[in-house]
């Protein structure tokens, strides 16, 4: 479903699972700072609602999108972590350099996920404008945020119970 037909913080018709034992990365691009900002107030403050203890949400800041795919290898080599959201903001400009950059973060963070094993969620809006993305980062079609991370906590659990 395309996400203006939906609201990405509505999980009102979902169960989601306590976040409690659980331990995640959050990985958020600095380009377009104004949206990815609330991307990550919405990503953190969801972890908190569902369980997650503080000191187990690990974040770091990269440039851009593209460096989202070195820092979630470099968390995943270096910490015992659950599952890593990876925010950013791509909005086209006048160039194909969109295209390139969004294809290679979609390959890039698929493939770190399939390196260690474990859940990295790609919570990156690629929009053709800045109202597009605010739109999905607290405004009417909710935040891609929340979505990114109650994403986390349902791969983190299910992984946890196939143990
Ligand atoms: N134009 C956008 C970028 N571009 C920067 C790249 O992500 C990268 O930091 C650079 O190519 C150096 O490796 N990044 C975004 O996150 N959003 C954009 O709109
Ligand atoms: C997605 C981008 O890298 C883009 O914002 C860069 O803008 P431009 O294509 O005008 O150089």
């Amino acid at each position: 479903m395309a996400s203006h037909l939906k609201n990405l913080s509505d999980f009102s018709h979902t169960t989601v699972p306590t976040a409690g034992p659980y331990k995640f990365g959050i990985v958020v691009a600095a380009w377009n700072a104004e949206v990815t900002g609330k991307l990550y107030n919405g990503a953190y403050e969801s972890l908190l609602k569902y369980g997650t203890r503080e000191e187990n949400i690990i974040s770091v800041e990269v440039a851009g999108s593209y460096e989202l795919i070195a820092a979630a290898d470099i968390l995943l080599t270096s910490k015992e972590l659950d599952a890593v959201i990876c925010l950013g903001c791509v909005i086209q400009g006048e160039t194909r350099h969109f295209d390139f950059i969004c294809d290679a973060v979609g390959h890039g963070l698929a493939n770190v996920g399939l390196k260690h094993t474990k859940p990295v969620i790609f919570g990156v809006l690629t929009t053709d404008n800045q109202e597009q993305a605010l739109d999905r980062a607290g405004g009417k079609h909710g935040n891609k945020g929340d979505e990114a991370a109650i994403t986390a906590i349902k791969m983190a659990d299910m992984a946890s119970k196939l143990k």
